[in-house]
């Protein structure tokens, strides 16, 4: 990988996916990107204009048309390094024409922030269960990042986690630009959980202000989130790590205080009283803590780790509690 020219398809074709794109067009290193997108329409859309329709549409897209592809086969198959960047409750369906030999011998990686609904795996595992893809060949990418900001080229810093440090450094070596600034990481299993449970802690964050909650108690939320991010890590994992560390305390704060916030913002409108269906519908985008919030409480009744919060974010979104009275009920549960 290290001497050929490195080549990467991209699964996905939402904002993360288009600002990985753009990550990878301004890094200096040579390589040829290969794109996997579901909607046809998006991808003539792309290739006639240079610009993703539906997300990000001011990046320019410099990727070759042909290399742009509703074929999700194809485009694997061009390429030694497959990035996954759907959300996790349709990664299934994105890769349900793939087979373990199509994967053979390429390297895996992730950028989704959440867990595979009915296996209840997060991502490294779900590869390595369901492809045989060897855990040192899975790449996960975290961090405090929205797409939004890489779109106006705002520093920013991203986690590359893999247990084999050298494929995580050169794998950061393909995204380091003037803009993105990368850190490595051992802890893949640490830095997928922070990052699935920060989504579950940002829907929290945005019912609190959706029902009336102010900053004073936004911040004592957020202590807690680290803590009970920190408890949950420590069951599932327990190696030696500082939760203080962008990948997990970093990416809680963007995530539960930016205005780009997806899961936050889903989490206001439920607050406000809309129903689930209903603030998915309006959003254009897809907030994982919802979806990952079951899988959790589903993984925790064999860990039981003290959750309070995420407890709370699955009485409101799955037991239909309502969400003024279940955050009182937390707001006493915390300190
Ligand atoms: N957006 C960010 O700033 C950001 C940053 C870091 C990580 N991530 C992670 O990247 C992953 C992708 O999120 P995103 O923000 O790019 O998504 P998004 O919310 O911008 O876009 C939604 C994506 O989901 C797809 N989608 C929607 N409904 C679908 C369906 N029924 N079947 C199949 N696909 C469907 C859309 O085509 C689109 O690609 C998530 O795991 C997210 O946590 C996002
Ligand atoms: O903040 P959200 O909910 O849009 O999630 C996006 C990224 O995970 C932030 O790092």
């Amino acid at each position: 990988m290290e001497d050929s020219v490195n080549k990467i398809a991209v699964i996905g074709g939402g904002s993360w996916a288009t600002a990985i794109v753009k990550i990878l067009s301004d890094n200096l290193k040579e390589k040829e990107i290969f794109w996997w997108m579901r909607d046809e329409a998006s991808v003539r859309h792309i290739c006639k204009y240079q610009h993703n329709p539906n997300y990000l549409s001011s990046v320019e897209i410099k990727v070759k048309p042909e290399n742009i592809s509703t074929n999700v086969k194809d485009v694997i198959s061009k390429a030694d390094m497959v990035l996954l960047n759907v959300p996790a409750a349709f990664l299934k369906e994105a890769l349900k024409d793939i087979t373990a030999d199509d994967l053979r011998g390429k390297k895996i990686i992730s950028a989704i922030k959440g867990i595979v609904p009915d296996e209840n795996q997060i991502i490294g595992e779900f590869m390595h269960s369901q492809f045989q893809i060897p855990l040192e060949d899975i790449v996960v990418i975290s961090g405090p990042c929205h797409a939004e900001e890489v779109a106006l080229e705002k520093l920013s810093y991203l986690t590359i986690a893999c247990q084999d440090m050298n494929l995580a450094c050169r794998f950061a070596q393909l995204i380091n630009t003037r803009y993105i600034k990368t850190n490595s990481s051992d802890d893949i299993y640490g830095t997928e959980y922070g990052a699935v449970l920060k989504n579950i802690y940002a829907v929290a964050s945005g019912i609190c202000h959706g029902v009336g909650f102010g900053d004073n108690f936004q911040a004592v939320l957020i202590s807690n989130a680290i803590r009970e991010m920190s408890r949950f890590v420590d069951a599932i994992h327990p190696i030696n790590r500082d939760i203080k560390e962008s990948a997990y305390l970093g990416d809680l704060l963007v995530t539960s205080y930016s205005q780009f916030s997806r899961n936050r913002t889903f989490g206001n409108m439920i607050g406000k009283g809309y129903t689930v269906k209903s603030a998915q519908l309006e959003m254009n985008m897809i907030a994982e803590g919802y979806y990952a919030v079951n899988c959790i409480h589903q993984i925790n009744k064999i860990h039981k780790v003290n959750m309070p919060i995420a407890r709370a974010v699955y009485a409101v979104l799955y037991d239909k509690h309502a969400p003024n009275i279940e955050m009182k009920l937390l707001a006493d549960e915390l300190s």
